[in-house]
């Protein structure tokens, strides 16, 4: 098909200089009439190679980009949490964007620019067949021409780095307003956060400007260079001409050729940019692919939990630290020991901040302990893949997030296939019955993102019913219940007390109600423990607790 649509652009000069040459000055109209019904036939032909070549590009760049991106995502969705903590969506959006840029480099610029050098070479023959010297000179300031663009691409280098980070600063802003509305409208942060973006686009537009100052140099230059080169080789062929070397058809001939290797050229010089954009892209991409993934020289272990040789204690963590951020920043957990009894309720309670939550991030493998051990099962827990960890475990996070999709699918997430009898018993214990009977499409109908048109308590209730739903031998629940009324907590705890026989639980509350029947309480205080029993225990001791208790737990209740 290439080498096709090659051949008959090859054809036009030479029809054109035999139209001139032999049709015109012989004065013969019947050759004339041949030669431009010929040169129709062979338009018509390259319109139809032309159509076939763009469905081609179209084809084989959209295989490749859905490989790209997937790979991509597959990639990223395997890092582990720590790669995004540090990061903005803003920063991961404009990279997703970034991944385009390769695309179309792979795809519509290597295959144009591929098909363009095809074209090129063709040419390149043809006026070596017309004239050796013109060839010389074209190439000359071709290449002059070249080295003048790449020498400003080099300089856009920067400047792209600059245009990346505004632009990842312009999404973030952009996602904050959006995520941000409640709290902007009821604190008036309206022009603030407008002025905001405003001066991000203020910086992006400065960026921009030089951005363009560069390209029109370039182009401005390219351009006055190609110019010069046409203007040099007409002069040559019409000196040729007026010498009798020669013929006027031939001279129409070099310049329509010449004219046509231009477009190849330009190509080059489109590629050449390109080529650059991906490789910064890419560079940016890397970060992410050359990340290593969670656990990525463990091999899975599906079966964490051995129910016939399994000791009493599920879960052992033995003086274990913890810092975010590397080792300048504060302990957030300090020699943390602490027994989790299997098939019993472990409940942890502390002042917010002490601590609590990042424990239970420990226990996911959200994070390494920077110092101490954790043992699951008997196992050290960096010998368990996070992936196993996880999915013997039902968690439900203070931040639990609810995916723009079914009830149904929201409570079975993973199971391609949703059982029916899982999903009621999970629905029931969660006391969601009612809630989904009166909807108009009962389990099938959608929520928004992130659970809007969802009360608080309702998607407190789908999380716990996602977790009850995956029936796991391990539950982490952190504030499951904190926005549920009295009589709702009440039911639910009471379903729960059923499920949550024989697992082993631990459960971060601040209500006394959700606490006092745990097996076992623990104390968390500025990241350390500092009392561990039973509730009576604890109240007796009239220590931590005790004070928890009565300022916070509702004590007697
Ligand atoms: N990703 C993070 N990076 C750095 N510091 C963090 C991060 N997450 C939490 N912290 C800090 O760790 C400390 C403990 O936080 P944690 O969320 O574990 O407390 P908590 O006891 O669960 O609090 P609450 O009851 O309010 O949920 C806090 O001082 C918090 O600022």
């Amino acid at each position: 098909m290439l080498l096709l649509g090659s051949c008959i652009t090859l054809m036009f000069p030479f029809l054109t200089q035999k139209l001139i040459d032999e049709g015109v000055n012989a004065k013969n109209l019947n050759l004339i009439t041949i030669l431009l019904l010929a040169q129709t036939t062979l338009y018509l032909g390259s319109i139809f190679i032309e159509i076939i070549r763009n469905w081609l590009v179209l084809y084989i760049g959209s295989k490749l980009s859905i490989s790209i991106i997937s790979d991509f995502l597959k990639k990223l969705l395997y890092l582990p949490f720590v790669f995004f903590d540090s990061r903005m969506i803003g920063d991961f959006s404009q990279r997703i964007q970034d991944n385009e840029r390769i695309e179309q480099f792979l795809t519509s610029q290597s295959l144009l620019t591929f098909f363009s050098m095809f074209t090129f070479s063709v040419f390149f023959g043809v006026l070596w067949f017309y004239d050796f010297k013109i060839l010389l000179v074209y190439l000359a300031l071709t290449s002059i021409s070249i080295v003048w663009s790449l020498y400003w691409l080099r300089k856009k280098k920067i400047l792209d780095y600059f245009k990346f980070q505004e632009k990842s600063r312009n999404q973030e802003s952009i996602y904050e307003m959006i995520n941000g509305i409640t709290e902007i409208k009821l604190n008036q942060f309206e022009d603030y956060k407008r002025q905001e973006w405003e001066s991000i686009q203020q910086k992006l537009f400065a960026v921009n400007t030089r951005i363009l100052k560069n390209d029109q140099i370039q182009t401005s230059g390219y351009e006055l260079i190609n110019q010069i080169k046409n203007i040099i080789v007409t002069f040559l062929a019409a000196t040729f001409v007026v010498h009798g070397k020669m013929t006027l058809g031939e001279l129409l001939s070099v310049s329509y050729i010449v004219g046509q290797m231009n477009a190849p050229v330009n190509q080059l010089i489109v590629f050449f940019r390109s080529l650059q954009d991906a490789t910064l892209s890419l560079e940016r991409l890397n970060e992410v692919q050359e990340h290593p993934v969670e656990d990525e020289k463990l091999s899975e272990n599906k079966n964490i939990i051995h129910k016939e040789n399994s000791s009493e204690l599920a879960i052992q963590l033995s003086n274990v630290s913890f810092q975010y951020e590397g080792p300048m920043s504060p302990y957030v957990l300090e020699d943390i020991n602490v027994s989790i009894p299997r098939g019993k309720i472990t409940a942890i309670v502390g002042a917010s901040g002490s601590g609590k939550t990042t424990l239970l991030k420990l226990l996911l493998k959200f994070y390494n302990p920077t110092k101490g051990e954790i043992h699951f099962e008997g196992k050290k827990i960096e010998e368990i893949p996070a992936i196993n960890i996880r999915e013997n475990c039902g968690v439900v996070m203070q931040d639990g997030f609810i995916f723009s999709d079914s009830i149904e699918r929201n409570i079975a997430t993973k199971d391609l296939v949703i059982d029916e009898q899982k999903l009621r018993v999970a629905t029931k214990i969660a006391n969601l019955e009612n809630f989904i009977e009166n909807l108009p499409l009962q389990y099938k109908t959608k929520i928004g993102s992130s659970g809007n048109g969802l009360s608080g308590g309702q998607k407190q209730r789908i999380l716990i019913a996602r977790s009850v739903y995956k029936n796991p031998h391990f539950i982490f629940f952190d504030e499951a219940t904190s926005a549920l009324d009295s009589e709702n907590e009440k039911t639910i705890h009471d379903n729960l007390q059923e499920f949550f026989k024989g697992k082993t639980v631990i459960i971060i509350a601040h209500r006394l109600s959700t606490v006092k029947n745990a097996d076992q309480i623990i104390v968390l205080r500025n990241g350390k423990v500092t009392e561990q029993g039973n509730h009576k225990e604890l109240v007796e001791k009239n220590g931590e607790y005790f004070n928890l208790v009565k300022n916070q737990l509702e004590l007697g209740n």
